[in-house]
């Protein structure tokens, strides 16, 4: 298993370029399973292993798909299965968005049922609720969400309880095709549901509302290919925003939309970070001592769950004590035992973690625990004393393109070993050590 190899100590400076955002992507080439006639091609996909998983999928529904630099380009016109198998699934749970598309064009879905993972159980109760009130039958069995209908879906009024993003893209997906209007209230504003409905729109969908609490969907007969650029990664943006913050650096983010990010730069201000909001990307600075913060996690435009965990590597360097509440996932803070081993002082009340900043870091062994986990834990090695060894890895490749090789970009001294690189290398007693580089079919 790789491992990252971070030597704490250099402020961070430069120019990092921010990758198409993973979390627009699954749901836009689950979309593609609408298009009847035409091709899909879609720019700025960046090469993630989400990516790869959920064109495996599509593969094995009998659609073909090609990438090239970025360029995915998707033919669905032939479906030649409705089932979403357990393996694919369970490597990433966003498998569970081509359901809704599905069950729009072919009038079923089998999908394995998702389950859990290492930040909360992640019920899919609001998923099902809505393709019900669409008309669909549901069953569960043998670990599998099976869902039919009887001709088209019908649009109907659907209240989310609570707002789910992939509830509300899964839904908007499946109403796409129905028969009539759908309109989905309380449904979330994520700037990835408005990619996702321009998209759909860009295929012949008639979509309003995206990025409000009321969405209204006009059902359309048949959907076609279309181009489309996908968003920048505001979280991976976010995550080097912290990355120049943590290090004392000064870095341009190319391509982080200001819009996108208002929650963590007020943040970062309120801290005493250096934020300039410019038309191509943002420039994150500090010089100074920053001070402690409360953060609450919450839906979007509120400070988002997912860098949740990289903030609260920068808390720790901050002086005072902060409170971070995470409110989205209720098992989020997996990575306070491993900042622990790193010399963190951090006690977890409820829903809660208090944080004592103004700690020295020490370099240690970690892993990762969930995908934003890994990266958080990769920014503390960076200000750390000595050396941090991470791993854990295939959770930072689900979500990181190049995370490694952007960082030494920016003057970072870290590296990706591989174990099997350190056999050879005992072998032939020469010290070689490999960075990494997707193989990205
Ligand atoms: C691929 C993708 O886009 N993933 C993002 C998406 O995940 P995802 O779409 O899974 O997150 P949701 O917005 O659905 O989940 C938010 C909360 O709602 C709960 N819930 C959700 C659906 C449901 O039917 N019932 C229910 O109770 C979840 O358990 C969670 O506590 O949004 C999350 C919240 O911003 C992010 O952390 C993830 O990175
Ligand atoms: C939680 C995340 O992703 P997913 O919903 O795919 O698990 C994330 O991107 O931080």
């Amino acid at each position: 298993m790789d491992k990252i190899i971070v030597r704490g100590g250099k402020a961070l400076a430069g120019k990092v370029k921010v990758s198409g955002a993973k979390n627009a992507v699954l749901p836009i080439i689950a979309a593609s399973i609408l298009a009847e006639s035409g091709t899909c091609v879609l720019h700025d996909v960046p090469a993630l292993d989400d990516v790869r998983t959920i064109c495996d999928l599509l593969r094995s529904l009998g659609i073909s798909l090609t990438y090239d630099r970025e360029v995915l380009t998707i033919q669905a016109s032939r479906l030649t299965s409705v089932e979403a198998s357990y393996d694919l699934v369970r490597k990433m749970r966003a498998s569970f968005l081509v359901m809704g598309p599905l069950l729009a064009r072919q009038g079923k879905a089998r999908v394995a049922l998702p389950g859990g993972c290492a930040i909360g159980t992640r019920p899919i109760d609001q998923h099902l609720k809505g393709f019900e009130a669409m008309g669909a039958k549901i069953e569960i069995g043998q670990g599998f969400i099976e869902a039919s209908v009887e001709g088209r879906l019908k649009g109907a009024k659907i209240y989310l309880d609570i707002p789910s993003v992939g509830a509300t893209e899964n839904i908007m997906m499946a109403a796409a095709l129905a028969e009539g209007t759908t309109v989905i209230e309380n449904a979330a504003e994520e700037p990835e549901i408005v990619d996702l409905a321009n998209f759909l729109n860009g295929m012949g969908a008639k979509i309003r509302g995206a990025g409000t609490g009321s969405i209204r969907i006009e059902g359309v007969e048949s959907l076609k290919g279309c181009t489309h650029c996908v968003i920048p990664d505001r979280i991976e943006a976010g995550t080097f925003m912290v990355a120049a913050a943590i290090t004392g650096g000064d870095v341009f983010i190319e391509g982080a939309i200001c819009d996108h990010l208002k929650s963590v730069t007020a943040k970062l201000r309120e801290m005493g970070v250096t934020v300039d909001e410019q038309e191509n990307g943002i420039r994150v600075r500090r010089s100074g001592p920053i001070k402690a913060v409360d953060v609450k996690t919450l839906p979007y435009p509120g400070f988002p769950t997912d860098m949740q965990s990289q903030m609260m590597a920068l808390l720790l360097v901050s002086e005072g004590t902060s409170i971070v509440t995470e409110t989205v996932f209720e098992n989020r803070f997996m990575h306070v035992e491993e900042f622990r081993r790193m010399n963190a002082n951090i006690k977890i009340e409820g829903r809660s973690a208090i944080v004592e900043g103004g700690v020295k870091l020490t370099g240690s062994k970690v892993t990762a625990t969930d995908l934003r986990a890994g990266a958080a834990l990769v920014l503390a090695g960076l200000v750390a004393e000595g050396e941090t060894e991470v791993s854990g890895l295939h959770h930072i490749d689900r979500g990181y393109v190049n995370f490694t090789e952007k960082l030494r970009q920016l003057g970072a001294d870290v590296e990706r070993v591989s174990p099997e690189a350190e056999v050879r290398e005992a072998a032939s007693s020469e010290k070689v050590k490999v960075s990494f580089s997707p193989n990205f079919a």
